[in-house]
């Protein structure tokens, strides 16, 4: 009976990654009870012969109140089951678990060595639940609840804590997380930072002054209008080389030689094969992708790796009034876990960003009647602030040379094949942003 409630109910929600698909069956793979009317399951889906697990705090009460009634999930035997995500009374149980690093049937909450958790505030869930749920506690701590479970470390509990224990300077401070064995693996659950309340968005910075860009007169340049962005996108540029430079510090580092940048070449390939298929608007780009990614093969320099963040972009950053905050350390959702903890070179992070400021310069162009015009300045504000997040990034350490030009390249053009795939599955219209990159310039 659970079973199918929860079958219905899961199917409903954002974070599911099986939508649109019919559920074959769901098992309920643990079940431990962590406070009264608490209780913390681990689901596994069964879809089209495959299996993903999910984790959900379910909550029991007599009456669900008002304020309750969005999460409910259903009725068995007169008690209301309902999400306990957003249940302020019941997540304080993890603030208290992680503050006094209890274990509860297999289930193990922790803190970082030497942080102090205050248990008083209470949560909300943060409004824009994605692919994981983050409960903000007060306004002290963030704590995102992984929503589909991947056996081993989360890579952004794994990076997060290892810079914090260097001090390194534009991260947010870790303070807990909660693990469990899965397939006979310690895996993360959770993982609770500082929330950085006095801080904006990157994307939200950016958008700004795209707005103000589009709004000016025609006659105003990029750089004249209000709402410039360049002197950000430069403060980032460093900011990302530093974190680059303490990634490098804390974990193993390498340098690929010819055989393995080629097999680098064939990864793009790929992708690019598997997005074709998907979305046929890639079909004309092929060979001018192609030709880019030939280019890789030829390069007979060794190439530096290390550990990066992976799926770098606007939305990853806050600016706090200090300084840049990179966030979200794991990497490309939906990826292998071993494909998001391998080494790679900085240059895909660079890349990463550089398709950002493109996004943003583009994205409220779809539909516009004025847009041949607005294309014009849109070109000018990325042109601008890619420029001035490369600066920015040499200014901090980082290198790119001049035998680095064809593998930039191709990381963007890999990241916009990413970006055309992702779009067409989750934000259709916003399909021509990324398409845009294949243009001859
Ligand atoms: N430490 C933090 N402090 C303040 N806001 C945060 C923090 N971490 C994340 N956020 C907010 O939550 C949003 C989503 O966070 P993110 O880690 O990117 O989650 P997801 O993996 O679901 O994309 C961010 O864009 C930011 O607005
Ligand atoms: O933040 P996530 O880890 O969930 O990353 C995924 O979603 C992103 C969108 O939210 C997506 O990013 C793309 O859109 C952004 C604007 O919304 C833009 O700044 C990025 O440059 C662009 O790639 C990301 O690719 C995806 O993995």
């Amino acid at each position: 009976m659970l079973n199918e409630l929860l079958a219905a109910w899961i199917s409903r929600q954002r974070w599911f990654g099986g939508k649109g698909r019919p559920i074959d069956e769901l098992s309920i793979d643990a079940d431990v009870v962590l406070a009264p009317g608490l209780r913390h399951l681990i689901v596994a889906v069964w879809q089209d012969g495959s299996r993903d697990r999910y984790q959900l705090l379910l909550g029991e009460r007599d009456d669900l109140p008002d304020r309750l009634a969005h999460a409910l999930i259903g009725t068995i035997d007169g008690v209301c089951l309902y999400d306990a995500a957003h249940d302020p009374e019941r997540t304080s149980w993890l603030l208290d678990g992680m503050a006094r690093d209890e274990g509860r049937s297999g289930l193990r909450m922790r803190h970082v060595e030497g942080a102090e958790i205050d248990t008083s505030p209470r949560s909300m869930v943060l409004g824009a639940e994605q692919s994981n749920t983050s409960l903000v506690y007060g306004d002290a701590y963030i704590c995102k609840i992984f929503r589909r479970l991947i056996p081993g470390v989360n890579p952004e509990l794994e990076i997060v804590t290892a810079l914090a224990a260097r001090k390194a300077p534009h991260i947010a401070r870790p303070y807990g997380w909660i693990e469990a064995d899965l397939d006979g693996t310690g895996t993360t659950l959770a993982f609770m930072q500082e929330f950085l309340s006095n801080a904006n968005d990157g994307w939200d910075l950016a958008l700004t002054s795209v707005r103000d860009l589009y709004a000016s007169a025609p006659e105003i340049t990029a750089a004249e209008a209000g709402g410039d962005f360049a002197g950000e996108a430069r403060r980032l540029g460093v900011a990302t080389a530093r974190v680059h430079e303490e990634l490098a510090a804390a974990f193993p580092t390498a340098v690929i030689e010819t055989h393995e940048i080629k097999r680098m070449a064939e990864s793009f390939r790929r992708r690019l094969g598997r997005a074709v298929a998907e979305v046929p608007e890639l079909r004309p780009h092929v060979s001018a992708l192609e030709d880019a990614y030939h280019e890789v093969e030829l390069l007979t320099d060794a190439v530096p790796v290390q550990r990066v963040h992976g799926d770098y972009h606007l939305g990853q950053v806050m600016r706090t009034p200090l300084d840049w905050v990179v966030l979200d350390f794991e990497g490309e959702p939906g990826q292998p876990l071993a494909e998001r903890r391998a080494l790679s070179s900085p240059l895909r992070d660079v890349a990463g960003m550089l398709r950002s400021f493109d996004y943003a310069a583009r994205h409220l162009l779809a539909g516009r009647a004025e847009a041949a015009d607005l294309e014009e300045r849109a070109q000018a504000w990325a042109d601008r602030n890619r420029a001035a997040f490369l600066e920015g990034y040499a200014e901090g350490g980082g290198v790119i040379g001049r035998a680095d030009a064809a593998l930039l390249r191709a990381f963007e053009l890999s990241k916009a094949v990413y970006e055309v795939g992702y779009e067409a599955r989750n934000r259709p219209t916003w399909l021509p942003i990324p398409l845009a990159a294949f243009r001859p310039r």
